[in-house]
């Protein structure tokens, strides 16, 4: 890795993304070859949108064996630059610092008594955190041209601002993030001189953006109490959108048609179908909902045999002993559902475990209730996709703790994602809308879902970061 920028280097890229996952993972098989996966979640559907086209070079990690064979083997997707940071590096990066602490503050997941403990072990994951975020504003400062505009994601880069800020002070520097931001008194639960190299590290950007006015509040407030403000960083709210020429293109193709066909089946004639899509993350909140449609069933028999609840959850951080077992808590109480309720010919739930996207789409596209109830949540782009692509008009019960909340409100059933009894009343609620205000209302929620694009996402952002004087 260089340590200080050559200025005598070549003209490198005008507009980098930096991000810890990337558009596509590698995957290597029995015979040796590679095999390409597009890269799940949220993050990647909206960058994805960006494309080649726009000249950006991405740079990302290689987050898997497979990932750090394409680049020892000089495999990869034009535009992108995978970096090969050692696999203990990433770890203790990724699913210690990130994924344990970082996801948990904001997401405000922490189980006291038992956690945070902040010991001997977060320490020195936290040196491979400072290792990773140098690892990226090194490469990112070997590429960019003169003056570029850089653009880093998310909580895995927080360091990476105020890094690469002293590496090349000509460059306009710009941090998303796609998570929500901790209230103060929760973020104080990490340890003083951590906060304030966050907040430090993310106000060496010159603009930051988050994708709620909430979200942005609580950052400033959080620098207003640890670090005395925000320094000069403009801060500003960019609502990612839903991509609808992908997903209409996408979810009208061969592959999801015939995984209609076999929904329908299971599913059964004349049943409506309760859907979720997520990936079986914490924060998602699956259990509670499977613990509403209990409830549904119970306060309402008149559905049992006449509704299924289709739940994809598809594995997520699967390094974590904590997804893990959440995974196993989510087919645990779908197995005591359907054993308590089910007959012969009707399955209450069906649970699919597996990374399917067109299988997800097919969902989207029947689905005539949309469940998105996450305990908290940056935006979640499946409350804005299912109203895109569905094809009679779908209900969509929404979380009040979703940042799509602030976009969506108006025409979704809206929901404390912790209150079982009115996520029960509220499936209630959707699965007896009449059919044509359940389409005059998805045809709005698609409007708003679709307001603003990832492709004028990304150039609102560029544009208001290329405004401001570097530095
Ligand atoms: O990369 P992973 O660890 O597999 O996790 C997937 C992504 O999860 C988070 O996505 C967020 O971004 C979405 C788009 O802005 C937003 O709608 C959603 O609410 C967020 O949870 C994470 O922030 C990404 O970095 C991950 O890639
Ligand atoms: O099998 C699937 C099903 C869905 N998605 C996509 O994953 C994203 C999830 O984004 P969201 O913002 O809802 O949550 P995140 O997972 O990023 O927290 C959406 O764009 C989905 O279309 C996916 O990658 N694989």
């Amino acid at each position: 890795m260089a340590s200080t920028h050559d200025t005598s280097a070549a003209r490198g890229a005008e507009v980098l993304v930096a991000s810890n996952r990337g558009p596509v993972s590698y995957e290597v098989r029995e015979d040796g070859s590679l095999h390409t996966k597009r890269g799940g979640g949220g993050l990647v559907s909206g960058l994805s949108a960006i494309g080649p086209d726009a000249g950006a070079l991405w740079v990302c990690s290689a987050l898997s064996d497979g990932d750090r064979e394409a680049v020892r083997r000089g495999v990869g997707e034009e535009g992108v630059r995978m970096l090969p940071v050692p696999a203990d590096v990433h770890a203790d990066a990724y699913n210690g610092i990130a994924n344990s602490v970082l996801w948990f503050v904001h997401h405000l997941l922490y189980q006291t008594p038992l956690e945070p403990v902040f010991d001997a072990g977060f320490r020195r994951q936290w040196a491979a955190y400072e290792t990773y975020n140098r690892a990226f504003a090194e490469a990112l400062a070997e590429e960019a041209a003169d003056g570029a505009a850089v653009l880093v994601q998310d909580y895995h880069l927080c360091l990476v601002p105020g890094m690469l800020r002293e590496l090349r002070p000509d460059l306009r520097i710009g941090h998303f993030s796609h998570t929500p931001w901790a209230p103060p008194d929760y973020f104080a639960l990490l340890p003083e001189d951590i906060r304030e190299q966050l907040l430090r590290g993310m106000l060496g950007a010159d603009r930051l953006g988050f994708l709620t006015r909430r979200w942005a509040d609580a950052f400033t407030a959080c620098c207003e109490q640890s670090v005395g403000g925000l320094a000069g960083t403009e801060v500003g709210v960019h609502g990612l959108g839903a991509d609808a020429d992908f997903l209409r293109e996408r979810s009208h193709r061969p592959d999801v048609e015939e995984r209609i066909v076999a929904l329908r089946e299971e599913i059964g004639e004349g049943r409506k179908a309760i859907v979720r899509v997520d990936r079986t993350e914490l924060s998602k909140n699956i259990v509670r909902g499977l613990l509403a449609y209990r409830q549904l069933l119970d306060d309402h028999p008149q559905w049992r045999e006449r509704v299924v609840h289709v739940a994809f959850a598809y594995p997520s951080r699967q390094d974590l002993a904590v997804y893990r077992d959440y995974m196993a808590e989510v087919q645990r109480v779908t197995d005591e559902i359907n054993a308590g309720y089910g007959t012969p010919g009707w399955t209450p739930v069906l649970l699919n475990l597996k990374d399917d996207f067109a299988r997800s789409l097919a969902a989207y596209r029947l689905a005539d209730v949309a469940l998105v109830n996450p305990i908290r949540d940056g935006m979640n782009l499946v409350a804005k996709e299912v109203p895109v692509v569905s094809d009679e008009g779908c209900a969509l019960v929404l979380s009040r703790e979703a940042g799509a909340y602030w976009e969506l409100r108006e025409d979704a059933i809206t929901v404390n994602p912790y209150d079982v009894l009115e996520t029960a009343r509220a499936l209630h609620e959707a699965l007896s809308m009449a059919p044509g205000e359940r389409a005059e209302r998805t045809k709005r929620l698609s409007a708003a879902a679709t307001a603003l694009p990832p492709a004028r996402w990304f150039l609102d952002q560029l544009n208001a970061l290329r405004a401001t004087q570097p530095g």
